[in-house]
């Protein structure tokens, strides 16, 4: 079995049940610490409060629910039409617009670039291109808490993974699970919330030291707990994080086993940059707020939105096009069906102030953010890759990089309900437990996203310098949307529950390649093409690394109490080289994709870039005018620990670097493309 071939041709309705989809029981504030009894009360109480809103709102006329929409060309788009929200519109602008940055894609980076270049600059007008819809929920924060209104699955946190299995806001990339909606993969993500640790950045390029990483983190992050908030912590930044106050009753008895083991245990969510942070058991940070999805898209973009900001929802951005000298001038899209072209305002001259110089004297730019795996089709699309006709790249594509991760599964001897199980009891019990209903579980009403603890370990091939090689995330049903996989034909009752917990390599020697399809221009207007992706083979290092981390898991869980809860191990259940084969066959990827338009400096000797270098420090392509790349394809190794906190730094350091704060200085080219040398004349970081 290949790397990916678990996730090919997904039965999705194996997964799905509509029942967890019904929305009605979202909506009530955590009500964590109450009996079983008096959450169902409160849950239903509050229901009762938000119908009664929710009618007195139709009465006054101002149910959001009633508000007409934009949207004229695709009937899934919930997008609104309300207040700032007039600027998120699926109506192409007029042929005659003009726009000082175009972005394509609102992912996390995205949204992040935008907002920040629309309030930095109000006099310049951003664009913001994204192939998906909005989801009303994302956009309009108090429709999501009414009752019986349209709100988006998507916005639930108990149902990322039925989101990660149906493909109405995903790409059709076989093996990926790349979202396609305002908000990218930040809005069906496991909203896990760790931060990269300092020994992931010494060997970023220049303005990308720990210490301006870590401002741009607490920049970004507010951080809400009732317990002493650390200086590491952000305070007043818009992305939501928090702790669940309380584990699952498997997370619990996780965590007691490894105190137990003398394992260290972590009570800042592993994010504590100290030496020591990312090391033992505990529970994990959270992008969540008052039980529900703490997105990016609904953090920049619900409210206060710049008025110099226009998302473009439903158009597809197919290529970049540039001028005879090398300059992006536009962007052509699809939007319902029609191929359009937006164009960039005029430069002072053909060229002029902009390209792999540019930092703060900017004038015009167009910036990708579609992700690891769509950005390269859309340079290969514009002409730059390894053929390209504009530029020669050949490192698009190369250098993909994830977490491969493997999943162990245990029966649950005590926590037994239901007498037979099969997949469908199983998530059907694990939407109880989150919406406060089950009798094992303490989240409370939406208190989490059904997962709690997990751990980071050293293992024994772990470079002395490095904290921790192996993420462990413990999940109290088998739920997670990759290793569901494994189970798809168990449709069979199986008179026990299971647990899963998946162990991921944090520092693989694997490397993959997004390889992105021709593509034909005369056909834009029907077909965009979609990329594969070639999955690279683990090292025997990596398998080795895997195997110590299954194997210290197995340890753990042989220690009270937790191994007073779980029976038999279920899967892989094999030791030795058999399980070494099996970690082989059955390792999957973890949606963690960086890598792919890598970021890099120029050797000091030579003076050149690597082969796999596509964007300069700041983020520049290499050969052309006016692009830059700040999505996670160019984070150039994969961080320790799950991406989407870092993936935002890399949208702010962008719009940092166009800004012109970005540290370093102001800098000037003193040749035109490509080879061209830079330096550096004002040192103000
Ligand atoms: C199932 C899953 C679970 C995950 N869980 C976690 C987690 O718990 N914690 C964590 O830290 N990370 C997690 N991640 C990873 C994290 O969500 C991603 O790293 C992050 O979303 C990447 O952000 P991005 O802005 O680079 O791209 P994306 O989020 O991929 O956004 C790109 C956007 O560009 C749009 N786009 C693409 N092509 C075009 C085009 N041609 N024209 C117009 N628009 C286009 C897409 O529709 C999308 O909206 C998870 C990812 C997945 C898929």
């Amino acid at each position: 079995m290949s790397l990916f071939s678990p996730m090919q041709n997904d039965d999705n309705s194996l997964y799905y049940d509509s029942d967890y989809a019904d929305n009605s029981t979202i909506g009530a504030p955590p009500i964590a610490k109450l009996s079983y009894k008096y959450r169902h009360l409160f849950a239903h109480l509050y229901k009762l409060i938000y119908v009664v809103i929710f009618l007195l709102g139709v009465l006054l006329g101002t149910s959001l629910n009633n508000l007409p929409t934009t949207n004229t060309n695709d009937s899934q788009d919930n997008t609104p039409s309300s207040h700032s929200q007039k600027q998120i519109t699926s109506n192409p602008p007029p042929s005659s617009s003009r726009y000082d940055y175009i972005i394509t894609g609102s992912g996390p980076s995205g949204i992040i670039l935008a907002h920040y270049l629309s309030s930095s600059f109000p006099q310049k007008k951003i664009l913001l291109l994204e192939s998906g819809t909005a989801s009303s929920a994302s956009v309009i924060p108090s429709q999501s808490w009414l009752p019986n209104v349209h709100v988006s699955i998507l916005d639930v946190p108990l149902l990322w993974s039925y989101v990660a299995t149906s493909s109405k806001y995903l790409w059709n990339i076989p093996n990926a699970r790349v979202g396609r909606t305002v908000g990218g993969s930040g809005m069906h993500n496991a909203m896990m919330y760790v931060r990269g640790r300092p020994i992931d950045f010494e060997n970023w390029p220049e303005g990308w030291e720990w210490s301006e990483i870590l401002k741009t983190y607490k920049s970004i992050e507010t951080y809400v707990s009732k317990f002493k908030i650390m200086d590491y912590r952000g305070k007043s930044g818009p992305v939501i994080t928090s702790k669940p106050e309380i584990a699952d009753a498997v997370g619990q008895n996780w965590i007691e086993s490894c105190r137990a083991s003398g394992i260290r245990i972590d009570e800042n969510g592993f994010n504590d940059p100290s030496a020591e942070g990312r090391t033992g058991c505990g529970l994990y940070d959270f992008n969540i707020h008052n039980g529900t999805r703490a997105s990016v898209a609904k953090s920049f973009l619900s409210e206060n939105l710049p008025s110099n900001l226009h998302v473009l929802t439903g158009s597809t951005v197919t290529r970049v096009i540039f001028d005879s000298k090398n300059t992006a001038t536009a962007v052509e899209y699809v939007n319902g069906g029609d191929v359009n072209v937006v164009m960039l305002k005029q430069g002072k001259g053909d060229g002029e102030g902009l390209g792999s110089d540019f930092r703060g004297d900017v004038e015009r730019g167009v910036i990708l953010t579609a992700g690891a795996i769509m950005t390269p089709q859309i340079l290969r699309n514009s002409g730059v890759w390894e053929e390209g006709d504009v530029m020669k790249l050949k490192g698009v594509g190369k250098n993909l990089q994830d977490h491969p991760v493997i999943g162990l599964i245990y029966e649950i001897d005590s926590l037994n309900e239901a007498s037979a199980y099969t997949i469908s009891t199983q998530l059907k019990e694990f939407g109880d437990m989150i919406n406060g209903q089950g009798k094992d579980v303490d989240y409370g009403v939406l208190g989490g996203p059904g997962l709690s603890s997990g751990g980071f370990f050293k293992s024994p091939y772990a470079k002395e310098n490095e904290d921790s090689d192996v993420q462990v995330t413990v999940f109290p049903r088998v739920t997670e949307p990759h290793v569901t996989s494994f189970m798809k034909n168990d449709t069979a009752a199986q008179p026990k529950a299971k647990s899963l917990i998946t162990i991921a390599l944090l520092r693989p020697d694997m490397r993959s390649r997004v390889v992105p399809s021709p593509f034909n221009s005369s056909e834009a207007a029907k077909e965009f093409p979609l990329p594969t992706i070639n999955a690279g083979s683990l090292s025997d290092r990596d398998v080795e690394i895997l195997k110590w981390g299954l194997e210290h898991v197995r340890e753990i869980l042989s220690s009270p109490p937790i191994s007073k809860v779980i029976g038999n191990e279920y899967s892989p259940n094999k030791h030795g080289d058999q399980l070494k084969s099996w970690i082989r066959a059955n390792v999957l990827p973890n949606s963690h994709w960086v890598g792919s338009t890598k970021m890099g400096k120029r050797d000091a000797v030579t003076g050149e870039y690597d082969d796999d270098v596509v964007v300069d420090e700041r983020l520049n392509v290499i050969g052309v005018k006016g692009l830059m790349v700040a999505d996670a394809g160019i984070i150039p190794n994969v961080p320790n620990g799950n991406v989407h906190s870092t993936v935002c730094v890399v949208g702010r350091r962008a719009g940092e670097f166009i800004v012109g704060e970005g540290g370093g200085g102001k800098r000037k080219s003193k040749s035109g493309s490509g080879g061209r040398v830079v330096t550096n004349d004002n040192n103000n970081a």
